[in-house]
């Protein structure tokens, strides 16, 4: 009972982002964690299917076991190897399993597939996220790049030098390298695991993908200021900043999850994290006049999103599921575009990035349109031009990260600027901000959609939004949305006419020039740097 009790656990973690698959399986301490790491990932895989079946026999009702329990158990018995152990739960799933193998069957049929596997999209049939790369990134709050360098070639992995082109991080055996664009990276072939490793347990490095290294390293706050992480838990991205600072300044750090803030707490202990201020706090009730905000220039907003970009979370869509999908996604963007126009009313705000691990243009390009549109002293930064994938035009200013073209989970990040008083004066000989010509999206009417939905997330804080794929939650965005539509109505009217108002605004809005930041990053990475990379990989150091 053991396996699939500690699984159901495991699942119910993960599907509440509260750290991933692999971390959770190795802290768990079960006994064979193979075993328990396999029929996480499969039944993880198989979750919308076993999902139908479950609700299409009505086994909750039957056997009052809770959904996730009833996932790994109903995978191992009609998808899987047949319940091996179980005890008690093995004797209750055998009186049920000819309903169970009998609505397994009959999707095979509507389908018009043979096996299993073929009920999966093709996505998911492999995960491609056991492909990935595996990122350390170096804590240099406890270390730096050289010394975990020489640490990993002691223990007999062999160092190519820095990459400098997206192949270098292929690797295989025990090869590794340094990232191309982030130095504090390393990187070692896919099958490569360092949850049991010293420096891991140390705190000396962060498993951590390359895509969500990018949010805290674009921010480049200075040792010293005063930043702001809005939704932070479990902190990965709080404690790159607080590396970034040197551990000097103040790191404001919120999350609407107690337990999440918890763990977060002892990651950033392992981590020899020291600025930070961490609240149990919505961060939409953060009040941004606060005396002790007055010098917050930079902020990180990671909001909850449909975690679409995790490759191995993403979960294959039932026809059924579209339009409740389709919803979420609204109630999701507009939570997202709130937090932004929340962190944006900060007074000495100069900075801010915003990022999601969603595909979808909806949390990602539009949220940021359609925020620019109201805040128009705002502009985006034009980021790493040499990073492979763009936003989707006209933002392309914006980043995005793949599996295919990075790398990486899917991932979006953009860069807020407050505007000079000298970039105001220049306004007029820069040409149009691809906001206002951006036809593709009509942010403003999903955000009017959106609205009534909008309450109830934020009412209700990130329990129903913070998990992808999780049916039970979405109903309960898009189902309470309904009792506000009157209200959204009124908004409607009040809403139209600022539009009108911002129309002319945005008519003003000027274009994103670089900006010093980007030079800097540009030469980190530039061309005479490639040329020395080149020949440290050559030269096999
Ligand atoms: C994508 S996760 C953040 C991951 C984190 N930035 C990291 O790198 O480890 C989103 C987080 O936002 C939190 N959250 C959701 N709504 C919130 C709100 N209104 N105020 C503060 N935190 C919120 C969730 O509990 C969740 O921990």
């Amino acid at each position: 009972m053991a396996l699939y009790n500690k699984a159901a656990e495991i699942l119910e973690k993960v599907e509440t982002k509260q750290a991933a698959v692999k971390t959770l399986v190795y802290e768990s301490k079960f006994q064979n964690i193979k075993q328990l790491f396999a029929l996480v990932c499969e039944t993880q895989k198989f979750s919308s299917i076993l999902q139908e079946i479950i609700e299409s026999t009505k086994l909750l009702k039957h056997t009052k076991i809770k959904m996730n329990l009833a996932k790994v158990l109903v995978y191992d018995l009609v998808i899987g190897k047949g319940l091996k152990c179980g005890g008690a739960w093995k004797t209750l799933m055998l009186k049920h399993r000819s309903r169970l193998q009998a609505a397994l069957a009959r999707m095979k049929i509507k389908q018009k597939v043979s096996c299993n596997l073929d009920l999966l999209p093709s996505n998911l049939q492999q995960c491609e996220g056991d492909q990935l790369p595996r990122y350390v990134r170096v804590n240099t709050l406890k270390t730096t790049v050289e010394d975990t360098v020489d640490y990993f070639k002691r223990e007999g992995f062999s160092y190519l030098g820095k990459a400098y082109r997206l192949d270098d991080l292929k690797l295989n055996g025990k090869s590794f390298v340094g990232d191309l664009h982030l130095s504090d990276l390393l990187v070692f072939s896919a099958k490569t695991d360092f949850h049991d490793h010293y420096l891991y347990k140390a705190g000396h490095i962060i498993l951590q993908d390359k895509a969500s290294c990018l949010p805290a390293y674009l921010l480049n706050p200075p040792a010293g200021s005063h930043v702001l992480d809005a939704c932070a838990a479990p902190g990965n991205k709080t404690s790159h900043l607080a590396a970034i600072m040197k551990n000097k300044g103040r790191l404001f750090a919120f999350d609407l999850d107690a337990k999440r803030l918890a763990t977060m707490s002892t990651l950033l202990l392992r981590a020899g994290v020291t600025c930070q201020q961490l609240a149990n706090q919505d961060f939409l009730k953060v009040e941004p006049d606060a005396l002790q905000y007055k010098d917050v220039k930079y902020i990180l907003l990671d909001p909850s999103c449909s975690g679409s970009g995790m490759v191995c979370l993403r979960d294959e869509v039932s026809s059924s599921q579209k339009e409740k999908d389709s919803r979420r996604l609204k109630a999701l963007a507009a939570f997202q575009l709130r937090c932004l126009n929340h962190a944006l009313r900060f007074p000495s705000l100069q900075r801010l990035v915003y990022s999601t691990c969603s595909i979808h243009s909806e949390e990602n390009e539009q949220v940021v349109a359609a925020c620019l549109q109201q805040n128009p002293s705002f502009r985006l930064v034009p980021l790493l031009q040499q990073w492979p994938e763009r936003g989707l035009s006209p933002l392309t200013h914006c980043l995005r990260a793949s599996t295919t073209k990075t790398l990486t989970h899917g991932f979006f990040v953009a860069l807020l600027e407050r505007h000079t008083a000298q970039s105001l004066n220049e306004q007029s000989t820069q040409t149009l901000n691809p906001v206002a010509e951006m036809s593709l999206f009509n942010p403003s009417a999903s955000e009017e959609k959106a609205e009534a939905e909008e309450a109830n997330i934020t009412e209700n804080g990130d329990e129903e939004v913070q998990e992808p794929g999780n049916t039970t939650k979405d109903l309960d965005v898009t189902d309470k949305a309904s009792p506000d539509e009157e209200q959204t109505r009124t908004l409607g009217g009040a809403k139209r006419k600022r539009k009108r108002k911002r129309k002319m605004k945005d008519r003003d809005m000027e274009v994103l020039v670089p900006t010093t930041t980007e030079k800097q990053t540009g030469s980190s990475v530039g061309a005479k740097k490639n040329r020395k990379n080149k020949k440290d990989v050559a030269k096999g150091q």
